[in-house]
């Protein structure tokens, strides 16, 4: 029996030595089962996994070379504990002084063995955990596995021989596939591609065992991928050229993609040796890069935005979310049929209620061909009866929640509500897709006010993966619980925000947009500023994402607010309220001009509803017309104007939205932006990029910028922006505290 290497908890790291007998000989004969788990998770329903800590790595080095040098020991299977077998390096170790033995020389030494070396994997095998794999001479899984080398999505690449190895193993188109995107394979898959050897349904350690025993003496030159040579491919130059336009579209601006299709490159054009030193030294361009920053700082804010809290104190661990088996759909038009579909593909029974007939009928044609879709595209099957349709809100009567989805109207919304709260059972939760109405007059419509929350989804609802829960004055925790929980079961990463105009991602986008035409009144195009905002890494500038969504969606909510109003001559003509407003887009709609489903907007497309964007010589002449009848002199902006201009404010909203306590955290912030309006997610989200640039820097040019514009008041810096400032502008991970002693003091 080993010994645990000392300085090791026994939580930490595990390592048993197994007996076996041969039964025909009844020679001894004795495999290592090293189990490469597990770090214990603070977090109580999750389950124990193992990441890469340096104690780990050392014990694993030692318990090899004891093995290998142990003459009883003639085989050898790596196993992790607890179901999974690693999910690569811990990621929180990057960030500090790393110590212990690297990866590279661990993973070296145990595909130079001289015994075999059985990988059995179970759960998830995960970048340095499926690289550790691809070091053992043989590969066995569970069915139930998943595997995958995501240090893209991370901002690096698979440094420990990942880029090296799979190439050779599975062939370079492949290997770029999964390096370059990062996703994760079913063992299913992984068979197919060849990383895998076999798969089980049974108990894998025992099925490793058994394989490593049938191994043991065999030739293990055919078994050591880093001597293979990738699978000659005819037109390589052609290949690698593709992939580059390929990842430099998917996330314009990212630098890990783009290293590893120059890491692969390697791999299919060197010698292994060679190949590891580029691997190495790309590794060491993006390791220490901000968008390596950013990215991980992303990976722990999507999982914080689970652990959800509202001012008035409840919490996401104190709260009891209610079980949600029928759920009912009201208002059928494109929100409500991707609400539909999203519901339907998470097990829910749905009530899908449509009162305009011929509404129905499109509804009813239209959202099944959309589960076909959706079922074809994730391989999975819907019970095509999981839905029902209805005409009248009497068949809502014995659901457990409802998602009003009707028109963005008060009136039309106050009339839903009260018709739910009298046919609804008294425990059923109300829910408004709103995207920007008031939840708490809405929950004032009803009997039981405690029970109503906001969902607001993002077109397509069914695609889409933010959804802001918004929780109003009183809302019970159970229901912000049950709203954030049903979320997550739809895929979705569910924010908590309170409530007021726009709620946290509208209500900063308004202040974006309105500086987007603001700088088209001073000089800009709408082609400048969306290359600005594109080459920042957004994938739609804002010209072309108001184009797409529709010119008229603002402007209805504009002429609601009375705002909208182009008869205003003079000076009065940009000014609401006291504060200087641009009518640009309430008259680029009288002119019929709603954006691509009228074929003109910001641009011109082809006939309606036609996608490729066309400079407009139109525009540009309205543009002057519009500034030689206001007075405006055109100037020169460049595209650092126009970045600050729009990002800089959005991001002073950020600070307000959480001086207000409207968002609990900057990761919320940061996770609403990033999956709901394309912050490009290498810049790590809104209030992390205000981190990186510098608060003192954003204070600084908010504050030119109000001096220079100072009939927009937003522009002055936010209290909490101050502050921070102030007590000598904390990382982000700190802004909490400061946040938390203002609302102590109030
Ligand atoms: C594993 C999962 C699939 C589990 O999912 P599940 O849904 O069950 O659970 P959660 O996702 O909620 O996670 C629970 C909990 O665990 C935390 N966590 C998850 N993964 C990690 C991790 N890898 N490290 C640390 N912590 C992790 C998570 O945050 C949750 O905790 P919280 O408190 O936040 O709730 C799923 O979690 C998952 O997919 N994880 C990520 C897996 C992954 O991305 N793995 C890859 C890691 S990177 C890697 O492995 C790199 C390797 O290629 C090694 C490379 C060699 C490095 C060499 C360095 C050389 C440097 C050279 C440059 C030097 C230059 C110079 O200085 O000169």
């Amino acid at each position: 029996m080993y010994n645990l290497p000392t300085n090791t908890k026994k939580w930490q790291f595990d390592i048993f030595l197994k007996k076996i007998f041969k039964k025909k000989t009844d020679a001894p004969f004795a495999q290592l089962l090293i189990n490469v788990h597990p770090l214990p998770l603070f977090h109580v329903k999750s389950p124990i996994f193992l990441f890469y800590s340096a104690s780990v790595r050392q014990g694993i080095v030692d318990s090899v070379k004891r093995a290998l040098g142990d003459q009883k020991v003639k085989s050898v299977v790596i196993c992790g504990q607890n179901g999974v077998f690693c999910g690569g390096a811990d990621i929180r170790e990057f960030g500090r002084q790393m110590s212990g033995p690297p990866l590279v020389p661990m993973i070296h030494d145990i595909e130079a063995a001289n015994k075999p070396v059985v990988a059995a994997i179970e759960g998830s095998a995960l970048g340095g955990g499926l690289e550790l794999a691809l070091g053992c001479h043989y590969r066995i899984s569970h069915s139930k596995a998943k595997l995958g080398l995501p240090e893209v999505t991370l901002g690096l690449l698979p440094a420990a021989g990942g880029t090296q190895r799979l190439p050779r193993l599975i062939g370079v188109p492949a290997a770029l596939n999964l390096i370059t995107t990062g996703r994760h394979v079913t063992a299913a898959e992984a068979l197919q591609l060849g990383i895998l050897d076999h798969v089980t349904e049974h108990n894998t350690v025992d099925v490793a065992v058994k394989f490593a025993l049938s191994v043991t003496g065999e030739s293990l030159d055919g078994r050591r991928i880093s001597s293979f040579s990738c699978a000659p491919l005819s037109d390589l130059d052609s290949l690698f050229e593709e992939a580059m336009l390929k990842v430099r579209g998917a996330a314009r601006g990212a630098i890990a993609p783009v290293a590893c299709v120059q890491a692969v490159r390697a791999a299919a054009t060197l010698p292994y040796a060679q190949g590891m030193e580029r691997e190495k030294e790309l590794m060491a361009t993006l390791f220490h890069s901000g968008q390596a920053r950013a990215l991980q700082y992303f990976f722990f804010a999507q999982r914080a935005v689970g652990r959800w809290s509202t001012p008035s104190g409840a919490r996401w661990d104190t709260s009891q979310p209610r079980p949600v088996r029928k759920a009912a759909v009201i208002g059928l038009g494109t929100m409500g049929r991707g609400i539909t579909v999203a519901l339907a593909q998470a097990g829910l029974s749905v009530v899908a209620v449509e009162t305009h007939a011929k509404q129905l009928m499109e509804a009813k044609k239209a959202v099944p061909s959309m589960l076909k879709r959706g079922a074809v595209r994730g391989g999975t099957t819907i019970e095509p009866d999981s839905i029902t349709y209805s005409e009248t809100v009497q068949a809502v009567a014995d659901v457990d929640l409802v998602i009003e989805a009707v028109f963005e109207d008060m009136a039309l919304k106050e009339k839903v509500f009260q018709q739910l709260s009298i046919v609804c059972k008294p425990d059923t939760l109300l829910c408004t897709n709103t995207s920007s109405l008031d939840v708490d007059h809405l929950a004032s419509q009803t009997r039981h006010p405690e029970l109503v929350v906001g969902m607001h989804f993002f077109a397509p609802a069914h695609v889409m993966k933010l959804l802001e829960v918004v929780y109003g004055r009183r809302s019970s925790p159970a229901a912000v619980a049950t709203a954030m929980q049903l979320g997550k079961k739809m895929g979705k990463v569910s924010v908590a925000v309170g409530n007021c105009r726009g709620f946290a991602g509208n209500r900063m986008l308004k202040r974006y947009l309105e500086q987007a035409f603001f700088l088209l009144e001073e000089g800009a195009t709408p082609e400048l500023v969306d290359r600005a905002l594109e080459e920042f890494g957004f994938p739609m500038g804002v010209f072309r994402m108001s184009d797409l969504s529709g010119l008229d969606v603002g402007w209805r909510v504009r002429k609601a607010d009375g705002l909208a109003d182009t008869s205003l001559t003079g000076t009065s003509a940009r000014v609401r309220q006291g504060c200087r407003y641009s009518p640009l887009g309430d008259l680029l709609c009288e002119h019929g001009r709603f954006g691509q489903k009228t074929g003109r907007g910001w641009y011109q497309y082809d006939k309606p509803g036609g996608r490729v964007a066309k400079s407009d010589p139109w525009l540009h002449n309205f543009l002057d017309e519009y500034r030689a009848r206001h007075g405006l002199v055109p100037r020169c902006i460049d595209q650092q104007e126009v970045l600050e201009r729009c990002l800089f404010v959005l991001i002073n909203e950020g600070f307000q939205i959480l001086e207000e306590g409207i968002a609990a955290g900057p990761e919320d912030i940061d996770a609403i932006y990033v999956f709901g309006y394309g912050w490009p997610r290498h810049r790590g989200g809104p209030m992390f990029y205000a981190d990186m640039v510098g608060l003192e820097r954003v204070v600084e040019r908010l504050e030119r910028y109000h001096q220079a514009h100072p009939n927009v008041p937003y522009l002055q810096p936010s209290g909490l922006l101050r502050r921070l400032v102030a007590n000598g502008s904390p990382p982000i991970h700190k802004w909490r505290n400061v946040i938390k002693n203002r609302n102590s003091q109030l």
